[in-house]
């Protein structure tokens, strides 16, 4: 199990992760979800001791990473897939980590097996692919058979193939009794892969529930309707049926429409009761991206315009190398595109009080260190299951971290 109690991490005057506290249980793939700068990767840092927390702890069974006895056989972990000496082969990069945690030379083939590099395991790292550096990361995670695992984006850069390996290889960790934590962008693949999740945004936890309970929580389920073209006064009977009954009727834009607020079958009798024929009824069950983003649509530090293309400025003409004399186009010099496209940070949905900057206690970065190579730990046990104290929704506290932009104002 992995335990994070009052976890927050500031560098300078940046935090992180702030207050952060939850429980990681063994025997289901938990997704650790947020958007881009939220403190994903600096919570698993800081869970396999590659950052010191400012305040709070992490711990795996129980102890600090750097306290684990062969840690290395205890914690499997692929943070960063580029972290590999690029003129060793895989075979010899994870030869290397083998010797390093006292793992059987023999292992280091099995995991190549597990992972599909066989065929280029003499190979040098760094012609590698982003998908095969991505599973040679996973091979060094697997390498020490732990039991806690942490995968951070282990999807990025995989085929669909490998997104299909990844997917399964997460769910058999897991039945095995390992606790997996894996954090993705892929909302659709999570939904797949994650029995739970853990949702932060801004370095706070913003939820931590089953996968069904979080779309449940954040989204709206809603009905599918769609009435004959040829009978154009069904709309408004419809509509005034409904709304008689606490039922909205919006239009879609296909001609189709949506009902908010009642049942399907209170639906249908109205429908009958008012003389208008359906043609299509049918439930409309929300996707964890659409629950996703309810939640975290506050907590985004980094948006792209709504209008991409509106925003950009023509290129002046003759530009150097181009070869023909300006034009006279001086370049419309203003900065990156803000406007109506680019809401503020939390500008929508996440309630707002939580972020206004507040004077927190800083402590400077404390740099990288070095997970501890160790030996071989005892036999893995079963784990103790069930973590009481669950937190469905956390609200953001005052003095929460500021976004990117605010702290860079
Ligand atoms: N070594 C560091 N020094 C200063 N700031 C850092 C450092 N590491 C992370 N940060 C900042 O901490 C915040 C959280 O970053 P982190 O990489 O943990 O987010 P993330 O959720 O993993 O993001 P992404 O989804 O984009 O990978 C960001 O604002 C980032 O700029």
């Amino acid at each position: 199990m992995i335990e994070a109690v009052g976890l927050t991490k500031s560098y300078g005057d940046k935090t992180a992760v702030y207050q952060l506290s939850f429980q990681v249980r063994p025997g289901v793939v938990t997704g650790f979800l947020g958007p881009n700068g939220s403190g994903k990767s600096t919570t698993m840092r800081m869970t396999v001791g590659l950052d010191e927390p400012t305040a709070g702890t992490v711990t795996v069974n129980g102890l600090p990473y750097r306290r684990l006895p062969n840690a290395a056989r205890q914690v499997g972990a692929l943070l960063d897939a580029k972290a590999v000496h690029g003129g060793r082969s895989a075979r010899e990069h994870l030869l290397c980590l083998a010797q390093l945690s006292g793992v059987p030379s023999s292992r280091v083939d099995e995991v190549i097996d597990v992972v599909g590099l066989g065929e280029v395991a003499h190979k040098r790292s760094k012609g590698f692919s982003l998908g095969m550096g991505q599973r040679l990361g996973i091979a060094g995670a697997l390498l020490g058979d732990p039991p806690v695992l942490l995968f951070d984006e282990p999807v990025n850069g995989l085929d669909p193939e490998g997104i299909l390996w990844i997917r399964n290889l997460m769910k058999q960790l897991a039945s095995e009794g390992r606790t997996v934590l894996v954090s993705s962008h892929l909302m659709s693949e999570m939904a797949l892969t994650a029995d739970h999740l853990i949702v932060i945004g801004r370095g706070q936890l913003l939820a931590d529930m089953s996968v069904k309970d979080f779309i449940a929580h954040n989204s709206q389920g809603y009905a599918r309707v769609r009435v004959p073209e040829d009978r154009p006064d069904d709309p408004e009977k419809l509509r005034t049926a409904l709304a008689r009954a606490g039922g909205q009727l919006l239009p879609e834009e296909d001609g189709g429409f949506r009902v908010t607020g009642l049942a399907l079958p209170q639906i249908s009798d109205l429908a009958h009761e008012a003389d208008v024929r359906l043609w299509e009824l049918s439930p409309h069950h929300a996707s964890l991206e659409e629950a996703y983003m309810q939640m975290t649509q506050g907590a985004v530090d980094y948006r792209a315009t709504v209008d991409t293309r509106s925003s950009l400025q023509p290129l002046p003409q003759g530009m150097p190398g181009q070869g023909h004399a300006p034009q006279g186009h001086a370049p419309q010099g203003h900065g990156y595109p803000a406007g109506p496209g680019h809401p503020a940070p939390g500008a929508q949905g996440y309630p707002q009080q939580g972020y206004a900057p507040q004077p927190m206690p800083q402590q400077p970065g404390t740099g990288y260190g070095t997970p501890a190579p160790g030996g071989h730990p005892p036999q893995q046990q079963p784990w103790p299951g069930g973590a009481p104290g669950t937190q469905p929704y956390a609200a953001p506290t005052p003095g929460a971290p500021t976004s990117d932009s605010e702290a860079a104002r």
